[in-house]
C-alpha cells in the first residue's frame, strides 16, 4: 500500500483513555508527528506519557479517539503491521531482551516475519553496528552493563526498519559517557523519533519539537527550545532544568 507523502506518521484524534479501575489517563489528546520529526514529549509524573506510549503500537486501545500510524488505524486486524511500523524502546531493557544471545535476541523479530538465513545474519549484524554493539553478538544479554542492554534493545527495534521509533526515558540509568554515545546513536538514524524524557537536556540535544503533557491533556506544543526557556510554562507544569543548565548556550 502506497502512503500519500504528507500523511503523518502518527495520528492521533481525541484520544481518551481510562484504566480498568476507572482511572481516566488521557482526556483528548490530539498529536501529529511527521515523517523524520524527532519530538519529544515532556510532562511531569502521572502525566499520562507511558499511557499515550501503549497506545502508539496497540498495546492499550483508546476508550475515545483513534490512533493511526502512516494512515493505518491502530486496530486489532492491524497490530502485526502497526508493531513493525513502530519500535518501542521501553524503560527497562530487560523487559525486551529475553534470548540466549544479543544475536537471537535481534533476530527475534524478523525471524518472526519468516526472515531466515544470510538475510536475517546481515540484518541482525547492521542493527548491531548501528548501536556499537557487533562484537557483543554472542554475549547472553544478562552478561551485558545496563547501558549495553539498552543499545541492544534500540538494536531489536531498528532491525524491524520501523517507520518511528519510541523511546521512553532512553537516558536514564545511564552513565554520562553512555547516555552522551546513545544520543550520538540516535542523531545519527535517519528514522522519525518520539522521546519520552525527564531529561529536558536531552530533550533539547536531540529533539527540535516538544510536547508538554499534564493532566491527560497536550497543555503545549512547540519548538524544545521555547518550551524550556518559558518559565511560566515550565513552572506551571513541574518542568525543572536541572541547577545551572541554560537552554541558551548549548
Ligand atoms: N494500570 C493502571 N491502573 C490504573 N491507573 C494507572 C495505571 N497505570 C497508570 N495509571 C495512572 O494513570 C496516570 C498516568 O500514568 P502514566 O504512567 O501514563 O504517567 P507518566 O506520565 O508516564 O508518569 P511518569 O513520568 O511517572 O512515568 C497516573 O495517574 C497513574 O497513576
Amino acid at each position: 500500500m502506497t502512503t500519500p507523502i504528507n500523511t503523518p506518521v502518527l495520528d492521533l484524534r481525541s484520544v481518551a483513555f481510562a484504566y480498568p479501575d476507572g482511572h481516566q489517563a488521557l482526556f483528548g489528546v490530539d498529536l501529529q508527528v511527521q515523517r523524520g520529526e524527532r519530538v519529544a514529549v515532556l510532562g511531569p509524573n502521572g502525566a499520562g506519557k507511558t499511557t499515550l506510549v501503549l497506545h502508539l503500537n496497540g498495546i492499550l486501545q483508546p476508550g475515545a479517539g483513534t490512533v493511526s500510524v502512516s494512515g493505518l488505524p491502530v486496530v486489532r486486524d492491524n497490530l502485526q503491521e502497526i508493531r513493525r511500523r513502530v519500535g518501542i524502546v521501553f524503560q527497562d531493557p530487560d523487559d525486551q531482551l529475553f534470548m540466549g544471545s544479543v544475536r537471537e535476541d535481534v533476530a527475534f523479530g524478523p525471524r518472526n516475519l519468516g526472515v531466515r538465513g544470510a538475510e536475517l545474519d546481515r540484518k541482525v549484524m547492521d542493527a548491531l553496528d548501528m548501536v556499537g554493539m557487533a562484537d557483543f553478538a554472542d554475549r547472553p544479554p544478562h552478561h551485558l552493563s545496563f547501558g549495553q542492554r539498552r543499545r541492544v534493545a534500540v538494536a531489536t527495534v531498528l532491525v524491524m526498519e520501523p517507520e518511528i521509533i519510541v523511546l521512553d526515558e532512553p537516558s536514564s540509568n545511564l552513565d554520562p559517557a553512555s547516555r552522551r554515545e546513545l544520543a550520538d546513536i540516535l542523531t545519527g538514524l535517519e528514522v522519525t523519533l518520539m522521546m519520552v524524557t525527564h531529561d529536558l537536556p536531552y530533550a533539547l540535544q536531540l529533539c527540535p519539537r516538544a510536547i508538554v503533557l499534564s493532566d491527560g491533556i497536550v497543555a503545549a506544543q512547540g519548538s524544545t527550545f521555547d518550551i524550556l526557556t518559558d518559565d511560566a510554562l515550565m513552572k506551571s507544569h513541574r518542568l525543572e532544568l536541572p541547577f545551572g543548565f541554560d537552554p541558551h548556550v548549548c
